[in-house]
């Protein structure tokens, strides 16, 4: 059965548009103002309903006074239309103003719940780790929410507005149907509401063949939302990689992968032209036909001198209202697809961060931050696949044990740093370990902003003077960039690895903390370099235990105890 009509299919996507839309109208700071707001426009929905009933009325009166070449009428019947013209648009125009500011409003609440639930415990990273299924939640937090409370709010309140204008045409529509009968043979037939029941049959048979043209779109939306963020993505990528890429001359290859991924764009995309080709035919033809229909089957009445052109045109008129309201179905079935595929990717957003830690894991860990020493007991590290990379029965390091950990490239002494980072989910056992711990990687994130920005990052403000900041610099051999702490630039980019190492150096002089973790933090320095660091770190953090992974001797000097990871690493099966 397919997807729209299958009602418990139906049911449940319902419900996961109001889990979506629950918090920002029951529970969020907004809910009131954002009630007001609703409550207004749906006010000025219904006020426009009533003035296309007006213009109903007007329409009846307004032929007529041309039938019967009254010119007094027709002119009061022009100024008439002109006034209740002006109210309408005044009224489309607050509508519209209106929508678009709660629809903003809603978004940014939205968007800022979604940032605390990417960002929150690390669940961004995790996501990456695990290759999670929410594929580019970048895109799924600018564009999908976008498209979710636009689409929510029009197609809601376009309903309204169709149920009312079709509750108000229906009724318009029974009563000036008893003018229309049928000759059958020599008996005149009524048929109560005859009109009325046409319009209904016109939209259902409208409808079900709408369904049946265009529900291939639903599925086509969602892969095509994901093929865009994939080709946006390995663009990205490659400017953020640039270097690197034009170092191997990897041009081509690059063209060749971004040809791929546009490859799956245009094809998808030609599959949902190909679909909405028959789509648009179809509603084109609808639409049309429905001018003409109402007219034919009114114009024996008017013919045959039951109606004057005043009640043939306000049926027509009212056809249109009930059969427009009837389709809108038909008419908001491209953008009900899509707000079917948009409600599916943030939902299964939703799902995969609430389930981030697998639980079966997490009951078997214990994370202690209180203590000051760092203490193993029972724990085995492991990988995303499940197998088990090392294990420690015992280990301990008191502060100012200054540790170097060594091992083969592989072992998992980053993965060893990423659990006490609190970072890694897969492992178990009892870790003990003082709340205050810096980790400095091989290579630093340096954030796009001015060199202070970078240089206290994660911080956002420093109580430090930019006296003590460039003093900083020049002790760890940065003198270039003492005097560039307010140029705005792409670090990353910009400074050579060795300079970001030693900017990071001089951030964990600036923080201070209890533990400093260093994993090949020194690797693109030369030795006089690496020493003048580690010596500065002596001098300035007598009270920071110092615990580093490197792959050369030369970090001895500056650590009494030497940790080989390989005595802990688990036999391969
Ligand atoms: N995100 C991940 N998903 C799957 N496997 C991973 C992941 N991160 C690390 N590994 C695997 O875990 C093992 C240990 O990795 P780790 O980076 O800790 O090694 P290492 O001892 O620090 O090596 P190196 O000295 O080269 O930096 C490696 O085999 C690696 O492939």
């Amino acid at each position: 059965m397919s997807r729209l009509l299958n009602t418990s299919r139906h049911r449940h996507f319902l419900a996961k548009v109001w889990a979506l839309t629950k918090p920002y109208w029951t529970t969020s700071e907004e809910r009131w103002s954002a009630w007001a707001l609703l409550i207004t426009i749906i006010s000025m929905s219904l006020l426009m309903v009533y003035f296309t009933v007006l213009l109903n009325e007007w329409n009846g009166k307004f032929y007529n006074a041309l039938q019967e070449l009254d010119l007094e009428a027709f002119w009061s019947l022009i100024g008439y239309f002109s006034i209740l013209a002006s109210i309408y648009i005044f009224f489309a125009v607050l509508q519209y103003y209106l929508t678009a500011w709660l629809k903003i409003r809603w978004r940014r609440w939205l968007t800022n719940v979604y940032f605390d639930r990417w960002l929150d415990n690390k669940t961004y990273y995790l996501m990456e780790l695990r290759h999670d299924e929410s594929d580019n939640p970048d895109q799924r937090i600018s564009e999908d929410i976008d498209r979710f409370t636009d689409n929510t709010l029009s197609l809601s309140l376009g309903l309204l507005r169709s149920l009312v204008s079709l509750a108000s045409f229906s009724v318009i529509l029974w009563h000036l149907s008893t003018a229309v009968t049928f000759n059958l043979g020599d008996t005149e037939i009524a048929i109560p509401g005859f009109m009325l029941w046409a319009a209904l049959l016109y939209a259902v048979i409208g409808s079900v063949i709408t369904h049946y043209v265009g529900r291939r779109l639903i599925s086509l939306n969602f892969t095509q939302q994901r093929y865009e963020a994939n080709f946006r993505f390995s663009m990205a990528r490659l400017r953020e990689n640039s270097e690197r890429i034009a170092l191997y001359g990897g041009e081509e290859t690059e063209k060749h992968f971004l040809r791929q991924r546009f490859t799956m764009v245009w094809r998808n995309f030609m599959s949902i032209m190909n679909t909405q080709k028959y789509l648009v035919g179809f509603t084109s033809a609808y639409s049309q036909a429905a001018i003409i229909f109402p007219i034919l089957i009114a114009a024996p009445a008017y013919f045959g001198g039951a109606m004057q052109l005043g009640g043939l045109m306000r049926v027509v008129n009212a056809f249109g209202r009930v059969q427009d309201a009837l389709s809108w179905f038909v008419d908001n079935y491209a953008a009900l697809a899509a707000w079917r595929s948009v409600v599916d990717r943030l939902t299964t957003m939703n799902e995969n961060m609430a389930q981030l830690t697998p639980p079966n894991l997490r009951e078997k860990q214990h994370f202690d931050t209180t203590a000051h020493a760092i203490d193993l007991n029972n724990v085995t590290l492991g990988l995303p696949d499940g197998r088990s990379l090392i294990n420690i029965d015992h280990l301990r390091l008191d502060p100012g044990q200054h540790t170097l950990i060594t091992a083969p490239s592989g072992t998992g002494k980053s993965v060893l740093f990423r659990t006490l980072a609190g970072i890694w989910p897969w492992w178990e056992g009892q870790i003990e370990r003082s709340e205050q711990l810096m980790f400095l990687p091989q290579s630093p994130y340096l954030p796009i902003g001015t060199l202070r920005e970078a240089l206290i990052y994660p911080e956002r403000t420093t109580d430090q003077t930019d006296q003590a900041l460039k003093a900083l610099l020049k002790a760890c051999r940065l003198d270039a960039l003492a005097e560039r702490l307010d140029d705005y630039d792409h670090w990353a980019q910009q400074l050579s690895p060795g300079e970001q190492q030693r900017l990071a150096f001089a951030r964990a002089l600036l923080k201070a903390p209890e533990w400093l973790f260093l994993d090949e933090a020194t690797s693109a320095l030369d030795m006089d370099t690496e020493r003048a660091l580690y010596e500065l770190l002596a001098e300035r953090l007598p009270d920071t235990t110092r615990v580093s992974i490197a792959h050369r001797d030369s970090l001895g000097a500056f650590h009494e105890h030497t940790l080989n990871l390989s005595d802990f690493k688990t036999p391969s099966p």
